[in-house]
């Protein structure tokens, strides 16, 4: 049935239904004319830039308040320090001055703002990072000024739809997820981390929505996490039917308890995506077995200095402890590309740094670095019950396994393993299998790299598919190489994926945490021979969506679960 023009379609990046009026970030807030004059009377305008950076602060303070409220005390923490910057008495001092001597309002606080600015992006690092806290305050000085409409995430007291061109993470610090029912974008592919952090707070988010920011605010949209899909100003009908299918499915995963397996009772444990102890609770609550990916770097992402070994012992030990029964793969530091750190900067200028030095490239550089970590997870592990794996990123061939392992056991680690996200790393995968003990997919890099589509350009979403059966190809040879092999990307979550990756021959699946219900229903409700039938069928189709239709040819009971 051809889709009414109400339908909008994008890439459907974490599931479930969200029904609100349109809320848009704001765009840019224009640079103040270098000519902009006061009309003479000083006192009046100094008081007004003053009052408008007080009322800033203020509303920063509020929003940080708020934030705490909702249990988000890091994003309190970054309001409380910005609302800090806006009262500094040297920018006032910038201000009067500027003022002073005839400049209107606006350009004033724009210029005094521009002294700081130039002061922390010179320092470098972590005060660098700080150049757009600045730049928020400036801009919502401004517009305050000028009458313009705020920038950032728009203050509103009934749930809504939250669209932007893209969301910054400075945008998420104070996302209230009782507030926000669905994110809607106009960039970001399903692995970028905008899509990530919406999976994480289980927020139903659609990516890559071309002519998403020319929805205007209010307008009533019905938005599909699973379907990619937003219905503009729907019917009551559509809005009920939408809010049926997302019960019955929120019952069906009520029933779905316990470890992972599929109906004829093979094993498949569900595990979850940590970003650190904060995601814990999370993955708990979702009942993880354990941890398949505990991505280390965004533990230090806001940093200028490495890490000592005792901060990240206590960070390691926090998520270990969480699961005495179970097994934590914590994954060495995966610097560089879409994920830079400060204190790892990459040697010189890379053009493509997708393809330059990132995770274990980086570390061979700093084995400083690498050594550090192994030994603290060595000490973080000590005399607990739960088994540490420890697994690189970003492994080529077999003689960067042998690197890794051999680093491993230096540091007194029993389970080294590696990522397979580097298409070469999966098609020679029985070489890299005679140096490690497991595998983990990165289904996110892997696509990345064999479709050669940037998982940060969201024009390229289509391809960013992990249903590419291309994608297939790469996964078998892993799931073949004789050692266990999880899968630690996005793919993991999609649950007739999750399905089709087991029939592979995949041991495990790790996801965010939000994604586990599903995923295990999926499964309880298949046989094994079910899902490799299936995985036959997509590895025999020639597009991602004909391998998708063809898998859930062998999966009957998806619709049941409204997927
Ligand atoms: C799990 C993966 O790692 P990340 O998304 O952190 O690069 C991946 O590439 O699939
Ligand atoms: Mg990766």
């Amino acid at each position: 049935m051809p889709e009414s023009p109400e339908v909008l379609r994008g890439a459907g990046v974490s599931p479930g239904v969200g029904h609100g009026p349109v809320r848009t970030i704001a765009g840019a807030v224009p640079e103040p004319p270098a000519d902009d004059r006061h009309g003479g009377d000083a006192a009046a305008e100094r008081d007004r830039a003053l009052a408008a950076l007080e009322a800033v602060a203020a509303d920063l303070e509020a929003r940080g308040a708020r934030a705490a409220e909702a249990g988000n005390e890091d994003g309190r923490d970054v309001l409380n320090a910005q609302a800090l910057m806006a009262r500094d008495p040297g920018l006032a001092d910038g201000v009067t001055a500027a003022v002073d001597g005839g400049t209107g309002a606006a350009r004033a606080v724009f210029e005094a703002f521009g002294v700081y600015r130039e002061m922390l992006a010179g320092a470098g690092g972590y005060l660098a990072a700080r150049v757009t806290d600045l730049d928020d305050i400036r801009d919502r000085t401004v517009a305050r000024l000028l009458g313009l409409p705020m920038p950032g995430v728009p203050d509103a007291d009934e749930p809504f739809v939250l669209v932007a061109r893209d969301l910054a993470p400075a945008d998420t610090a104070v996302l209230d997820p009782a507030r926000v029912v669905a994110f809607v974008t106009e960039e970001g592919g399903p692995t970028s981390h905008t899509a990530i952090l919406a999976r994480t707070m289980g927020v139903p988010a659609v990516v890559a929505l071309q002519g998403a920011t020319d929805l205007a605010d209010g307008t009533p949209v019905l938005v599909d996490g699973s379907a990619g899909t937003v219905r503009i100003d729907p019917s009551e009908e559509e809005v009920a039917a939408a809010r049926a299918a997302s019960a019955a499915r929120t019952a069906a995963l009520e029933e779905s308890t316990g470890p992972g397996a599929t109906k004829d009772g093979h094993a498949v444990p569900l595990l979850a995506n940590v970003g650190g102890p904060k995601d814990v609770e999370a993955a708990l609550a979702n009942g993880a077995e354990g941890v398949g990916l505990y991505r280390t770097e965004f533990l230090f992402l806001d940093r200028s200095t490495p890490p000592t070994e005792d901060e990240q012992v206590e960070a390691y030990r926090t998520v270990l402890e969480a699961f005495p029964k179970g097994r934590v793969v914590v994954r060495t530091l995966d610097a560089g590309a879409d994920k830079p750190l400060a204190f790892l900067p990459p040697p010189g200028e890379e053009p493509n740094p997708a393809l330059g030095e990132r995770g274990l490239r980086m570390m061979r550089r700093h084995p400083d670095v690498l050594t550090a970590q192994l030994g603290a997870l060595a000490r973080a592990a000590a005399g607990l019950s739960t088994t540490l794996q420890v697994m690189a990123p970003m492994v080529t061939d077999a003689a960067e396994a042998a690197f890794f392992a051999a680093a491993c056991r230096d540091a007194g680690i029993a389970h080294p393993g590696v990522m397979i996200e580097v298409p070469a790393a999966a098609l020679r995968a029985r070489d890299l299998a005679s140096e490690v003990g497991f595998f983990s997919l990165g289904t996110n890099d892997l696509t990345q790299y064999a479709c050669a589509a940037d998982r940060q350009v969201g024009g390229l979403a289509a391809l960013q598919d992990p249903w590419q059966p291309a994608i297939l190809d790469l996964v078998a040879p892993a799931a073949a190489a004789g050692i266990p092999c999880g899968v630690c990307g996005e793919a993991a979550g999609d649950p007739a994926l999750a399905c089709v990756l087991v029939g592979l021959g995949v041991t495990s699946l790790s996801m965010s945490a939000p994604s586990l219900p599903l995923v295990r229903a999926a499964l309880a409700r298949h046989t094994l021979d079910e899902c490799r039938r299936a995985a036959a069928a997509a590895r025999a189709a020639r597009t991602a969506s004909d391998a998708r239709d063809a898998a859930r040819a062998h999966l009957p009971e998806l619709e049941a679960l409204g997927i």
